[in-house]
């Protein structure tokens, strides 16, 4: 297994010590007698950062011999949380190096925790880009991720008297020994300025004097595979001054020269299409964030390779693929066209030119349907012009997929219903899925071992599917027994994070329920605040007999609200408000907590998730294009409580309807009930808890008087009143699964065993077969 061993550097506690030792004197230079947890922490990165590197050239070496076809994910968000735990692990050399600092009187996991959080993103599409890339490695796809090396993470949430403010994240500001700066790739990135027509070499083309220019620099991160040697590359790039100071004093003479030395530097083409048969590159669209890619290669195919339009666009169609991770219209990307035409004058004439075309082509195929040419126009006619950066994607992309079955199927009737009945082979759907190798290996070593112990192997960690194996021993006791344990252990941990967070002692015994994502109106945070009150109003009106029959709850809620989301920093407040309000009621104990967890970060969904005993994913059917939290919570044996939303449906179908606790309007009962509105039956006990609400209860009824007025009447557009008597049910079901231990485990066990499918190996597999086309190329060595 030479392949997997490190060629240079030697893995052995002493060899390692060595390096440690080595760079806590020549990198961080501090003496090798005196440095303290962080000074170790750079230590140890840059000596598993040595054993990266090796390993990244290798995988590079046997890429440029094999030269198989590559994908390159173009991608705004990467959300990748910190990395030395997952690079040793992926490694494989965690126990050595664990081995070797105790040795050095450090333990691990304390440095390991001195690692800030990479937070180069918002939410669900950024953790997918890292989960995808993780699985992209794994598999051995010869793959690259593109996307900015950002200044500042996603703001740090700080609550002060339970308001979120934002915090700049300077998550540069102790370096990071993840990143080798490419001092030597750097590229003009040109904008403003204006486009003329010249001719070269007698053939008339398009010249693009610019305004404006600043340097892309390359900065490259290497993502190692699980089990494999393969480690691909992330390269971020970040703007820097460019030296070509004033524009003005560049006459076109000078400029042109320029274009055509760089022009005889790179031949793009080269790389783009050896002949005409293959293209050697598919490029995957993470959402129409980095769609303007399409009109940047049509641009250097045009202007700078000569090619012609339609050489050009053939390419343009056989190279792109898009998936949109939205829902809703509003939710679609659209750009005026005065700022693009400004900003990207050569872009924008690039655009209109394809829209031309297509509209064209259009008129052929579906005659003068004025509104369908409108609604299918890349141009938004109007006040303000604008591209719709949705429809350039899926007319220029050979496949548009979404990230659910039930997501695609909104995208072919609703949101792409023009496009689909014009394309219908160009719609695919692709589940999302989550890296174990993070959500079980990294973040609950004591499931990840208990679950090689069952299978009797550790296969699993690269093949999932495995994991139904624990099917077979759903009931077995003793089983029970260590899986119980493993949960206990890991919620001690939530435990002491939650009182060192909030002073709040929790009791173990309760039930873990915690709801963590973005805070926003459709996932319906707000739901369960309104079921948490109506059940400590409940208790409050119990007598002591029926209080014994409570089954004590710790509700966990976290996540960040953008800052300019009003309401959804209502909802935060009011989760703090209720909580001050229960917590301190010594009358209710411990039959009922609320915490609110600040900064939900991949660290801390790392620490939470192995923690849960129930997760809720409560967003209004048809909202949520798929949700990835609920498979982390699913692979650590977390129990769903939830709606039919995305790729909710798709879970039920693989672990059983009774191991879920569903609830809720179906996505095709909402637009119903919608039209329904005023003549819609509010239950009482919906009326009552907003009532409490309005009434001051919990304080500061001005400031959630606009929350209130949003769930009441035809205002309810979420439907919290329509789904609150199903919801308080499932939760009364999910009680009685709670006291009965025997079956509440199994149902665990059977949530983590039918987990498989929502691995991200099998998401990118499916890309890698239907979407890209492309081929494992693994690191013989
Ligand atoms: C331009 C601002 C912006 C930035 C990010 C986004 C993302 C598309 C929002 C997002 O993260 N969507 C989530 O993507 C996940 C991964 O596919 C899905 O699981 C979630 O359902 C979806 O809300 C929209 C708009």
């Amino acid at each position: 297994m030479l392949g997997l061993m490190d060629v240079f550097l030697k893995n052995d506690p002493i060899s390692l010590q060595k390096d440690i030792l080595h760079h806590v004197e020549y990198t961080v230079a501090r003496s090798r007698f005196s440095f303290d947890d962080f000074e170790a922490y750079q230590a140890l990165a840059h000596s598993v950062r040595d054993r990266l590197i090796e390993r990244w050239h290798d995988t590079l070496i046997h890429f440029k011999k094999e030269d198989p076809k590559r994908v390159y994910f173009l991608s705004l968000e990467f959300l990748m949380g910190r990395s030395l735990s997952n690079i040793v692990i992926n490694l494989g050399i965690r126990d050595q190096f664990a081995d070797a600092l105790s040795q050095l009187g450090f333990d691990f996991e304390v440095l390991a925790e001195q690692e800030g959080d990479a937070c180069l993103g918002n939410g669900g599409l950024a953790r997918l880009s890292a989960c995808q890339m993780d699985s992209l490695a794994t598999l051995d796809y010869p793959a690259v991720g593109y996307g900015l090396r950002y200044q500042y993470g996603l703001f740090r949430q700080v609550i002060v008297d339970g308001f979120q403010h934002e915090q700049p994240d300077y998550w540069l500001n102790f370096g990071n020994p993840w990143e080798i700066e490419r001092i030597h790739i750097t590229y003009p990135v040109k904008f403003y300025g204006t486009v003329t027509d010249e001719f070269l070499n007698g053939e008339k083309c398009k010249v693009w004097v610019p305004g404006e220019m600043v340097e892309a620099v390359a900065y490259d991160n290497p993502i190692p595979g699980y089990g494999t040697r393969n480690t691909i590359n992330l390269r971020l790039w970040a703007a820097k001054p460019s030296d070509q100071h004033d524009m003005e004093s560049f006459n076109t003479g000078d400029y042109v020269d320029a274009v055509v030395n760089r022009q005889r530097a790179e031949s793009i083409s080269s790389i783009l299409y050896p002949d005409d048969r293959s293209y050697q590159v598919a490029l995957q669209l993470n959402d129409t964030h980095p769609s303007l890619a399409i009109a940047e290669v049509m641009r250097v195919l045009l202007d700078e390779e000569h090619l012609s339009w339609h050489r050009a666009w053939d390419i343009i169609c056989k190279i792109f693929s898009f998936t949109t991770h939205t829902v809703s219209p509003e939710g679609l990307e659209k750009i005026p066209v005065d700022l693009l035409g400004n900003l990207l004058p050569r872009h924008l004439q690039i655009i209109y030119d394809i829209n031309f075309n297509f509209v064209e082509e259009l008129k052929k195929m579906i005659g003068l349907d004025y509104d369908r040419l409108t609604r299918m126009s890349i141009v938004e006619e109007g006040a303000v012009k604008n591209i719709r950066m949705a429809n350039l994607s899926v007319i220029c992309s050979h496949t548009v997929n979404g990230v659910s079955r039930l997501h695609s199927e909104l995208l072919r009737t609703k949101l792409f219903k023009d496009f689909y009945d014009l394309w219908p082979h160009k719609f695919q759907y692709k589940t999302n899925g989550v890296t174990q190798r993070r959500w079980i290996v990294v973040s609950n070593p004591s499931l990840c071992a208990l679950i090689s112990k069952w299978l009797g192997t550790e296969a699993w960690i690269r093949d999932i599917d495995l994991l139904i194996g624990l099917r077979d021993y759903a009931t077995n006791a003793e089983l029970h027994q260590e899986w119980k344990m493993v949960k206990k252990v890991n919620k001690i941990r939530l435990a002491e994070y939650i009182e060192a967070m909030s002073g709040l002692k929790v009791s173990l015994d309760a039930m873990f329920d915690v709801q963590t994502k973005r805070i926003h109106e459709y996932k319906r945070q707000l739901l369960n605040i309104l079921g948490i009150i109506h059940r400590y109003d409940c208790i409050k009106n119990m007598d002591k007999n029926d209080r014994k029959k409570v089954v004590p709850r710790v509700c966990i809620i976290g996540g960040k609200a953008a800052p300019g989301y009003e309401i959804a920093k209502k909802v935060i407040k009011l989760c703090h408000a209720v909580a001050e309000k229960i917590n301190n009621d010594n009358d209710i104990g411990d039959l009922l907590k609320l915490v609110f967890i600040p900064d939900y970060n991949v660290s801390v969904a790392e620490m939470v998730i192995p923690g849960a005993d129930l997760s809720q994913h409560l967003s209004t059917a048809g909202h949520e294009a798929s949700g990835t939290g609920s498979m982390k919570f699913l692979m650590n044996g977390c129990l769903l409580l939830a709606t039919a939303d995305g790729s909710t449906i798709e879970m039920v179908e693989e672990i059983g309807q009774d191991n879920v606790f569903l609830f809720g309007a179906k996505a095709h009962e909402v637009v119903a009930l919608r039209k329904k509105g005023p003549t819609l039956k509010v239950p009482l006990q919906f009326s009552r808890v907003v009532r409490m609400i309005r009434d001051g209860h919990f304080g500061f009824e001005d400031y959630f008087k606009s929350l209130c007025d949003k769930i009441e009447g035809t205002s309810d557009y979420f439907l919290l009143g329509a789904d609150f008597m199903s919801y308080l049910e499932a939760q009364a079901a999910a009680d009685k699964a709670f006291v009965d231990e025997e079956r509440w485990t199994k149902m665990s066990i059977l949530s983590a065993a039918g987990s498989g499918r929502f691995s991200s190996d099998r998401t990118i597999q499916e890309y890698a077969e239907n979407t890209w086309d492309i081929q494992p190329c693994r690191c013989p060595f």
